[in-house]
């Protein structure tokens, strides 16, 4: 977004970067080995052939150096930093060493940030904000405000942000996006950065930015890798080792001066029309001979065409010895600051979607009235005792609706985010999914109130404060129920397939819900355990017997025959004679419980699935992925 406006500012902005080399904090060097890393995925269809990403390939990517991954689109450069964050570990063999030990799952995941192709970040906060709630979590309760906002401040001045800081991340430009995503990851320092693709979608002049960026933190002794589609030749001059794949093999694994004696080794003269980047990537482009020739003569990456150029000696001889920082293992935040500042972040965020609360309050306020309009007056007329009954589902029906859509919608976009932070661990699931359970209740209970309130007193039911909290407290427990089963299928769905799930329940659970209503007692058994399905159904019957039972007679305006005088006439024709309130009310709440658990296990196995080594969760992970 706006990125070409924003170039010349950010030109200005970045000048001071390599000056800043001397005054920032060193972090332990970690060299990344990988051999013959194979990577094969099953493709949808039972019989379908295993089809292969990676083959056999080898390489080492060094600390203070930036490194780039290139070849053609499809060629397998965003597996390969998929597997090399530990992204992917689910049908990859080979062997992965971090300085010359195999890599440790979880210890690796603590010292690597990866900031993955899609930069989304959290929406209606400011930079400033976002870079505090990420040091609050990531540098822990131990670091006082006065030093979080100091290495906010440093992060921000380093990554020329600081004249944005106060500017909401939806309103940044795309360079902008990218360092802010970088941004958030380096408040703790971590030792790795992989980034994935950071320069698509950025002018030249951005990219340069971007990558001056990633060429500091290299300096700084940091082990840069990062996906690049074909970067300007001055961009490209900037990357101590490249690395090119074409249909999953290594081609070439070196530094770009080395390019042309390469091609040249296999009889590729590169046209002084082309750079040597551009040329590899074309000439590899869809030829398997070619690729394979280039290929053996590196040993698919295990041979580094490295010039040992004195710039290059230098560097190491600087930042080898970088061993200062000690890496904490551990979240450094405790669950409850987790919760709170996640809590804390979810309402600033909701308070300030100013449309969608204005949206929500209108069409509480309107569904009210009209509740209230087309039931007026009939709370305690006898002939209008089938109403009452209509009133409650209506009601019912209105939480419903109003609550499934809006986390069905919404989730699928907030589980990217939620994944990014996850995988870098900037919180656990338990606190996170506890302040997402909790996030919409202050609104829900206001809005639900509301509702109930308006149309308690518009249709005249009994002025008893007991009856009423009964209501009320049915109404709101079916809303807080029906936002779980909206956050399950937002969970598991993506947004277009989210819709159509969401609307294909409801549809059930009404017709459930009513199914056997006016039949008496006389249901077949098999059917009631049908009907226990909707859970919609224990919020009527819940709803009924707060306004119905043990109340004295309706008014009767007609003087022979007055049929529903005696309200349990009412709930004897609907079945609903014998029922009781807490226990209709205790199978709505373990319904809500259900939901809520149901969301949880999808949204942990959508963050974990890749860990997975099961082929059948495989190949569901592959029927549901997005
Ligand atoms: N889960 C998967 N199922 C089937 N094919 C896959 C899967 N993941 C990756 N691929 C295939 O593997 C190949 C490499 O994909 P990858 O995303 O790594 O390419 P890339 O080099 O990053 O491409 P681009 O530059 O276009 O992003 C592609 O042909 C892609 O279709």
């Amino acid at each position: 977004m706006h990125s070409a406006g924003a170039s010349t500012e950010n030109v200005r902005e970045m000048r001071p970067l390599k000056r800043q080399r001397t005054t920032i904090v060193k972090t332990p060097p970690v060299d990344i080995e990988f051999q013959d890393l194979e990577y094969s995925v099953r493709e949808a269809g039972f019989r379908a052939a295993p089809k292969k990403i990676l083959s056999s390939v080898s390489g080492k990517f060094s600390s203070g150096e930036l490194t780039a991954i290139l070849g053609p689109s499809g060629s397998g450069k965003t597996t390969l930093l998929n597997i090399l964050a530990g992204y992917v570990t689910s049908g990859v063999t080979g062997t992965i060493s971090v300085n010359g030990k195999p890599r440790d799952l979880k210890r690796f995941h603590k010292m690597c940030a990866y900031i993955m192709q899609e930069d989304l970040l959290p929406q209606l906060m400011t930079v400033d904000e976002l870079m505090i709630v990420a040091a609050k979590l990531k540098l822990g309760d131990n670091v006082s405000a006065e030093q979080q906002r100091e290495t906010v401040n440093g992060i921000l001045k380093m990554l020329g942000l600081e004249s944005c800081r106060q500017t909401r991340t939806e309103a940044i430009s795309g360079g902008q996006r990218k360092r802010l995503s970088v941004a958030v990851e380096l408040v703790n320092n971590p030792p790795i950065i992989l980034l994935d693709e950071p320069t698509s979608g950025l002018d030249t002049v951005a990219v340069n930015n971007c990558i001056d960026v990633f060429e500091v933190l290299a300096a700084q002794g940091r082990t840069v890798i990062c996906t690049i589609h074909q970067p300007p030749a001055s961009v490209f001059q900037k990357f101590h080792q490249t690395y090119f794949l074409a249909d999953g093999i290594c081609v070439y694994n070196g530094t770009i001066s080395e390019i042309v004696p390469h091609l040249a080794s296999v009889g590729i003269t590169c046209p002084v029309t082309y750079t040597p980047s551009e040329y590899i990537i074309e000439v590899t482009h869809g030829n398997k001979e070619c690729s394979s020739a280039l290929s053996q003569v590196i040993h698919n990456g295990k041979s580094n065409r490295k010039g040992m150029s004195d710039q290059y000696i230098t560097r190491r001889g600087v930042y080898e010895d970088t061993t200062e920082v000690k890496l904490n293992f551990n979240f450094p935040t405790s669950f409850w600051s987790q919760f709170c500042i996640l809590y804390a972040r979810m309402l600033l965020q909701l308070s300030r979607n100013k449309a969608g609360i204005s949206l929500q309050l209108f069409s509480h306020s309107v569904a009210a009235v009209l509740l209230g309009t087309l039931f007026f007056g009939i709370g305690n007329n006898a002939e209008m005792a089938l109403g009452n009954f209509f009133f409650c589902l209506a009601v019912c029906m209105f939480f419903i609706f109003t609550y499934l859509m809006t986390p069905a919608i919404t989730y699928p976009t907030e589980i990217k985010i939620l994944k990014r932070e996850y995988f870098n661990r900037w919180y656990g699931l338990k606190p996170y999914f506890l302040a997402v359970t909790l996030q919409n209740v202050p609104l829900l209970l206001t809005l639900g109130i509301l509702v109930i309130l308006v149309t308690y007193g518009l249709t005249y039911q009994p002025v008893e404060v007991t009856r009423f909290c009964y209501f009320m407290l049915t109404g709101i427990l079916i809303a807080i129920a029906t936002e779980g089963l909206g956050l399950a299928v937002g969970s598991i769905f993506n947004v277009a397939n989210g819709t159509v799930v969401a609307s294909a329940i409801a549809a059930p659970l009404v017709i459930l819900c009513v199914y056997g209503m006016g039949y008496g007692s006389t249901i077949e058994s098999y059917m009631k355990v049908i009907m226990g399905i909707s859970y919609v159904r224990f919020g009527v019957v819940a709803a009924m017997t707060a306004i119905f039972q043990d109340r004295g007679p309706f008014d009767c305006f007609h003087e022979y025959y007055c049929h529903y005088k005696d309200p349990n006439q009412m709930l004897k024709d609907l079945g609903m004679l014998d029922a009781s309130y807490s226990i209709n009310m205790l199978a709505l709440g373990i319904y809500a419980l259900i939901f809520r658990l149901i969301a949880f296990l999808a949204i942990r196995y959508r963050l974990t699935s890749q860990f997975s080594t099961s082929t059948i969760s495989n190949y569901v992970n592959k029927i549901l992925e997005h």
